[in-house]
C-alpha cells in the first residue's frame, strides 16, 4: 500500500528526478509534472510523467482532479545566477508566476502541504561565517529574488489560509545516485564540479575559474556542497512532518563545510586522478563570494544530518560522467 499521493513538479531535471526514486524507494506513488525544458522524460522512472507547464492552468486543472494528491513537491524552476542576470522577466515569469498559479489550483483543490526548493541565494551577499536561517535575505540577483518572493507568498498563505510549507534554502547541490543512473545533465552546463569532471574526462578543454580576488583564504569563492541523496532524504523528512500534521517551517541545507573553489579543483584531481586545465577570468556577475550553511536548525527538527563528504560528492558525478560516455 502506498504511503501517499505525491505530485512532483519538475520531477526531470536533477534534483527532482532523484527525489522521485526517493520517494518510490520510501513507498509513496508519485506523478512528475515537467516541461522538460531542462529536464529529462527518460530520468522519470518509477512514476507516471505527464509533460505540461506548470503555468497552464488547463493541465493542471485536468492532473489535479485525476489524483487526490496528498502533498505537491515543486522542484522547477530557471535556477541560473548568470542567466537570471540578462533574463529576469523569464525568471520572474517561470518562478513566481507560474508558482502562483500552481499554488491557485492547489487551493481550488483544496490540497494544503507544499514542499518548496528555495536557496541559498536568497541570503545575497551574507557576512557571517555560518548562514542561519533568521540572517538577512537581501539577494543580490534576480533568481534569488523569485525564491525570496515565492517565500513570502507561502509565509502570507500559512498566516491566512490552512496551507502549510516546508521552504529548503539548499546551498550547492552537487553528487549523483551513487547506483549511477542519474545524475545532473544540464545543457548547456554551468554548475562547478560536473564542468569540472567534463573537463577531467576529456569532454572540454578547460576550466575557467570565475575571479581570484574575492575576500576568502584563497580568493576564489567559497560554497557549501550537499549531496543530492542527503538533500532528498531532508526533503522526505520535512514532507512526511507535514504529512503528521506539523506546521511548516524554513531550512538550510548544507553540509555546514566550506570549500573553495580551488579545493574542489583538487578534489576532482585527488578523486577521478586526471589533470583539469584551468584557465582564470573575471567574477560572473551575481556571484556572492561566500556562501555557508548554518544546519544546527535542521539537525534540531528533523534530525537529518548529511552523510556524504566533498569527495563522495565528486565520486558519485564522476561515476556518472564515465557512465555517459
Ligand atoms: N542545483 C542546485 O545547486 C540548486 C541550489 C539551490 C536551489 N536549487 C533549486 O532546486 C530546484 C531544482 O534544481 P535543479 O538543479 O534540479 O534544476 P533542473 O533545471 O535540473 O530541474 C528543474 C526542472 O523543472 C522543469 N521546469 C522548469 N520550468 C518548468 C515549468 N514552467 N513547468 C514545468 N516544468 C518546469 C525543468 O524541465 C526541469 O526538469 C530549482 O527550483 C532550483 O532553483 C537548486
Ligand atoms: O565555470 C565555472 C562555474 C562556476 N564557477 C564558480 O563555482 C562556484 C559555484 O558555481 P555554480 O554555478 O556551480 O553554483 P552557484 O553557487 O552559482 O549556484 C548554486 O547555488 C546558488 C545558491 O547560492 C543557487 O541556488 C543556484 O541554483 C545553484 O546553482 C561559483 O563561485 C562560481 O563562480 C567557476 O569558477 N567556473
Amino acid at each position: 500500500m502506498s504511503k501517499g499521493e505525491i505530485l512532483v513538479v519538475g520531477g526531470a531535471g536533477y534534483i527532482g528526478s532523484h527525489m522521485v526514486e526517493h520517494l518510490h524507494r520510501s513507498g509513496y506513488r508519485v506523478t512528475v509534472l515537467d516541461n522538460l525544458s531542462t529536464g529529462h522524460a527518460d530520468a522519470v522512472v518509477n512514476a507516471e510523467l505527464v509533460v505540461g507547464d506548470l503555468g497552464d492552468r488547463e493541465v493542471l486543472g485536468r492532473l489535479f482532479r485525476s489524483r487526490a494528491f496528498d502533498a505537491v513537491m515543486h522542484f522547477a524552476a530557471l535556477s541560473e545566477v548568470g542567466a537570471s542576470m540578462t533574463q529576469p522577466e523569464a525568471y520572474y515569469q517561470n518562478n513566481v508566476a507560474k508558482t502562483m498559479s500552481l499554488l491557485a489550483e492547489m487551493r481550488s483543490q483544496g490540497v494544503d502541504k507544499f514542499v518548496f526548493s528555495s536557496t541559498a541565494a536568497v541570503y545575497g551577499d551574507a557576512q557571517e561565517s555560518a548562514i542561519g536561517e533568521s540572517s538577512d535575505t537581501s539577494p543580490i540577483n534576480p533568481y534569488g529574488w523569485t525564491k525570496r518572493f515565492v517565500e513570502q507568498v507561502l509565509r502570507d498563505y500559512a498566516h491566512s489560509y490552512a496551507f502549510r510549507s516546508m521552504i529548503f534554502r539548499y546551498f550547492n547541490a552537487a553528487g549523483a545516485d551513487p547506483g549511477g543512473r542519474l545524475g545532473e545533465r544540464h545543457d548547456p552546463e554551468t554548475h562547478l564540479i560536473p564542468l569540472l569532471l567534463q573537463a577531467a574526462s576529456g569532454r572540454r578543454a578547460d576550466f575557467t575559474l570565475f575571479g581570484r580576488d574575492y575576500l576568502t583564504p584563497d580568493g576564489s569563492c567559497v560554497r557549501d556542497f550537499i549531496h543530492v541523496d542527503d538533500l532528498c532524504r531532508a526533503h522526505r523528512l520535512g514532507l512526511e512532518a507535514l504529512l503528521r500534521g506539523e506546521q511548516g517551517d524554513v531550512f538550510n541545507l548544507g553540509s555546514g563545510v566550506g570549500y573553495s573553489v580551488l579545493q574542489v579543483i583538487e578534489s576532482v584531481r585527488r578523486v577521478t586522478g586526471c589533470e583539469v586545465s584551468v584557465k582564470t577570468a573575471d567574477r560572473r556577475a551575481g556571484d556572492p563570494g561566500y556562501l555557508v550553511a548554518d544546519v544546527a536548525k535542521v539537525e534540531r527538527a528533523l534530525g537529518w544530518r548529511p552523510h556524504y563528504s566533498l569527495d563522495e560528492m565528486v565520486a558519485h558525478a564522476w561515476h556518472f560522467e564515465t557512465g555517459r560516455r
